[in-house]
């Protein structure tokens, strides 16, 4: 339910939309307690707000008479399958049905501006009144697109579905699912630690992406397996195209450049459930997360000198910057292994649990955040990430452009040789 003034920006429509939501929930308290339910659009079968679990009955429907033969049957259709919805649309879509509602049956809005402190009603109003002069035979159509798009997105949603029916289809090494508000992004090569393939890069980048579009609250990233992930899969810098090491090392330094900046840009809440070891560039970048939870098991490792290497992740900022930068050189040029408690007192991560009750613990919690307002929290992240978004990416760039020429040196082209020959298991 925007408010028509654009001088009202978004940061106004999202409180808005929190203070109609909070009424429109005591509105459902009253009438759900048998009260007037003067608020309720006469004969509009709205859902009732996800507050409770009961539906507002519907009223009597009051279609105009007017109303096109074909075109009426669909609207009642329509108003039918609101009623048969699984999912509480919201309130702003509430609201778009409530006016195209009220256009359809009774034309443009023709009743006063109700009073600055009748919020509800307000809303009601403006978002009809919003509707200008639109016919009623167009808002009957768009009131069925609606509902139409309501409805399929409710057929194809998670809710009673098993697992294996949410994963959503295209990747192969990650899984990537969606419920409750959660959208989880599985590494999900068990047998080789959740070494990073350049295969699994992309298939992150793009699981991000459509992550960030996604209607979901909040996103993890997490392991299946007893690993969280071993960084980057060696093999990778085995694997050299007939153009030459030289283009393998500079095609390398693009794609980790655009997997970090997909970590940097990313706009919703991103939670690290940390279910075991990590390695390499799958610690670095933890320093870009907002939450990092831990199982007792992880531990936390960065070996880049011991691979001849350098890091990466925009951890050469964020780990001083997290643990200080005696702390952090421990880890970064020492390749010192933290426990998860150590980890945690650091301020790497955020919370460490038990094994026995991890998953059990920490998705209680993230269920609950995600429940919060959307909008709050990603606007919350955004003013946090802006301080220093800019500054991230130059640092990406850099750390991507120093490592181009690492993994071109003999000190790391031995270090993976060492670990194929099984010399070194780091
Ligand atoms: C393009 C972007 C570049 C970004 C650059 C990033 C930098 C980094 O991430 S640096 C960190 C790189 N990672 C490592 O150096 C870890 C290497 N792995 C290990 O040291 C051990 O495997 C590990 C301690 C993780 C686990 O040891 P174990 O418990 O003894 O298991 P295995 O070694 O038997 O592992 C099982 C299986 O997985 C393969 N594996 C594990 N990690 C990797 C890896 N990072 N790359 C390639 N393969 C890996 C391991 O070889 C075993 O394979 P099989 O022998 O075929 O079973």
């Amino acid at each position: 339910m925007p408010p028509q003034n654009s001088a009202h920006g978004p940061p106004f429509r999202v409180a808005m939309a929190g203070v109609v939501g909070r009424l429109i929930r005591c509105w459902c308290r009253r009438a759900v307690g048998g009260r007037s339910r003067s608020a309720l659009p006469s004969g509009h079968p709205a859902l009732h707000p996800g507050c409770c679990s009961l539906k507002v009955p519907a009223l009597q429907l009051h279609v105009s008479k007017t109303a096109m033969g074909a075109s009426q049957k669909d609207f009642e259709n329509a108003m039918n399958q609101v009623k048969l919805l699984k999912e509480d649309p919201g309130n702003e879509v509430k609201l778009k049905l409530y006016a195209l509602y009220k256009q359809a049956t009774e034309g443009p809005c023709n009743t006063p501006k109700p009073g600055v402190f009748d919020l509800i009603n307000k809303a009601k109003w403006e978002a009809w009144n919003a509707l200008g002069s639109l016919p009623k035979e167009t808002a009957r159509q768009n009131y069925v697109d609606l509902v139409s798009g309501l409805s399929s997105s409710s057929d194809s949603s998670s809710q009673g579905k098993p697992e294996a029916e949410r994963k959503q289809a295209g990747y192969e090494t990650v899984v990537m699912t969606s419920e409750e508000g959660i959208t989880k992004i599985m590494l999900n090569r068990p047998a080789k630690k959740n070494a990073l393939t350049e295969q699994m890069y992309q298939e992150i980048i793009l699981a991000l992406e459509a992550a960030s579009k996604d209607d979901s609250a909040i996103t993890v990233l997490t392991g299946n397996g007893d690993y969280y992930s071993s960084g980057n899969d060696l093999t990778n810098f085995t694997n050299i195209p007939p153009e030459g090491v030289e283009a393998k090392a500079k095609n390398s330094a693009i794609l980790l450049r655009n997997f970090v900046g997909s970590f940097i840009d990313f706009p919703k809440p991103l939670v690290a459930v940390v279910n075991g070891p990590a390695v390499g560039i799958s610690v670095t970048v933890l320093g870009l997360f907002d939450l990092v939870y831990a199982t007792d098991r992880a531990t936390f490792h960065t070996p880049f000198s011991h691979l001849g290497q350098t890091p990466e992740g925009c951890s050469s900022y964020t780990f001083p910057k997290i643990m200080g930068p005696a702390k952090a050189a421990e880890m970064l040029i020492f390749g010192k292994k933290l426990t998860a408690g150590e980890a945690c007192a650091q301020g790497l991560v955020t919370e460490v649990f038990p094994d026995s009750s991890f998953q059990k613990e920490v998705w209680t919690r993230l269920k609950a955040y995600s429940k919060l307002p959307q909008n709050a929290m990603r606007i919350s992240k955004q003013i946090i990430r802006s301080q220093e978004k800019e500054k991230l990416h130059a640092i990406n760039a850099k750390e991507s452009s120093i490592l181009q020429e690492r993994w071109l040196s003999s000190e790391c082209m031995n270090a993976i040789m060492n670990f194929f020959s099984q010399k070194a298991k780091l």
